[in-house]
This record gives C-alpha cells, structure tokens and sequence, in this order.
C-alpha cells in the first residue's frame, strides 16, 4: 500500500522539514510491512527531507517535473536532476496544474515519458471534473490515463506507474467522494487492461483521511493525501489504518 502526501505550497521550508523528520523517525521506530510511505515537498526543499528520510522508508518526489532532460528551459526541474538526487515519484497533470497552469494532456505524456526514461515512477493524476455517475468518471479517467501514457507507450517505455484517482470536485473539498463512488472507478481504472505491460497502481485522493483507507483498501493500492496529513499525527493513523490491512 502506498501512502503518500503532497504538502503542495502550504509549508514554509523549515515546517516542511519538521514535519518530515518527526514522520521519518516514527517510521524508524516500527515496521510498518507492506507499507510504502511518501511525501512530495516544494522543489527547494528536496533536498533536506531525502537527508531527513534517510534510513526511515519514506521516500521523497517532486510536484512537477519538465518535459525535456536537459538545455535552455529556464526554471524548468530535470528528471535527470531529480532521479540525481534521489527522488523516487514526479507528478505529472495534478488538477491543479491543468486548470491553473496551463497542463495539457500532451505536456502531462511528456512529463510521465520524461520520468520513466530516468527511471522515476511518475504519479499520473487523473479525475472528472464535476461530481456524477461513476460510468462517466471512468471513461473520462480511462480517456486520460490513454492520453497520459501514449509518450512512454509509443517508446516501449518500461518502468512503473501510479494513477492517482483525484476527482476534481473532491480535492480540497470538505469530504472525500463517496466510498461507493471511490470502490467502482478504482476498481475499473486497476482492471482496465493496460495499453503496455508495465507494473501500475492506482491510489485515491481528494479531501482523503484517516479511516478512508480500510473502507476501500481492496479497490486501490494506496491513498493520496493534502490538507488532513498536515499534522505528522493523521499522516501516521493512515500509515497504521494500511499496515493494518495485512
Ligand atoms: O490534491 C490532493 C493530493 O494531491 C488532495 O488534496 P486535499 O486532500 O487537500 O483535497
């Protein structure tokens, strides 16, 4: 199971690291079997949270990544820099980056090709935009996920993946979507056959908490969260809410 957290832009650097240090070292004090934490900081902090996870299991990405490995794209991050360093995830068409940045599904299949030539799993972000029947959700998650990976398809591109289901409606919402509608998308989007053999996860987010988890653990593998995991205390009851899984 993986558990993750983007903290977006809401820290400040020095909470950042705060916050990975105190999760870092509950990690080290128990074994947490099957379980596969994450955390994804602003780009500055990187650094220090690898240096702060180090020995614990967590593992760091970035929010975003470029769609080239190198050259004249200024403020553009390099996979290849990030892969360096030791990332592990990039994600790429958060719905915040498509509606606010301009991401299209094209740069989103150059931004997961450009991960997985550097051997980083990109976490593909997909979602509907309005609430509705989970059919429609499907098909337009299924319409993405095609368009998301076609880059790295095309490329024979091995490596492995993570769709992330946000449902826009859902994201910084006051309640995650339905368990109901959470259980049917996840499951089709995990046994929609894929276009190229390749490991792929599918894990929830949007408003997700502590207690999501078990009510739709056999749907997904793992669980994506923002504004409930900023206390290090609810990122660790979910972290226990997987273990407890088996
Ligand atoms: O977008 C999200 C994670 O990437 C979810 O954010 P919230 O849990 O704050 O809605």
């Amino acid at each position: 199971m993986l558990v993750g957290t983007s903290l977006k832009m809401y820290f400040t650097h020095a909470r950042t690291v705060e916050w990975t240090r105190t999760v870092a070292a509950g990690l080290r004090e128990r074994s947490l079997d099957g379980v596969e934490p994450f955390v994804i900081p602003q780009f500055p902090s990187i650094p220090a949270c690898l240096e702060a996870a180090r020995s614990s299991g967590l593992a760091v990405g970035a929010q975003d990544v470029a769609t080239h490995d190198a050259g004249a794209f200024t403020g553009e991050v390099s996979a290849a820099v990030l892969a360096e360093i030791g990332c592990r995830y990039v994600e790429a068409g958060h719905a915040e980056r498509r509606a606010l940045f301009g991401e299209t599904d094209d740069i989103v299949a150059a931004k997961a090709d450009a991960a997985l030539r550097h051997g980083l799993t990109p976490i593909v972000c997909v979602g509907e935009p309005d609430r509705g029947d989970p059919a429609r959700a499907i098909d337009h998650c299924l319409d993405q996920i095609r368009a998301a990976l076609c880059v790295a398809d095309a490329a024979d591109r091995d490596g492995e993946i993570v769709i992330a289901y946000e449902p826009v409606w859902a994201i910084g919402a006051p309640e995650p979507a339905g368990v109901d509608h959470i259980r049917a998308v996840c499951s089709a989007l995990r046994d929609a056959p894929p276009a190229r053999p390749r490991r792929r996860r599918v894990i929830y987010g949007g408003s997700a908490r502590p207690g999501l988890l078990p009510l739709i653990a056999d749907t997904v593998d793992g669980i994506f969260l923002g504004r409930n995991a900023h206390e290090p205390s609810a990122f660790e009851a979910v972290l226990d809410d997987a273990a407890s899984l088996g």
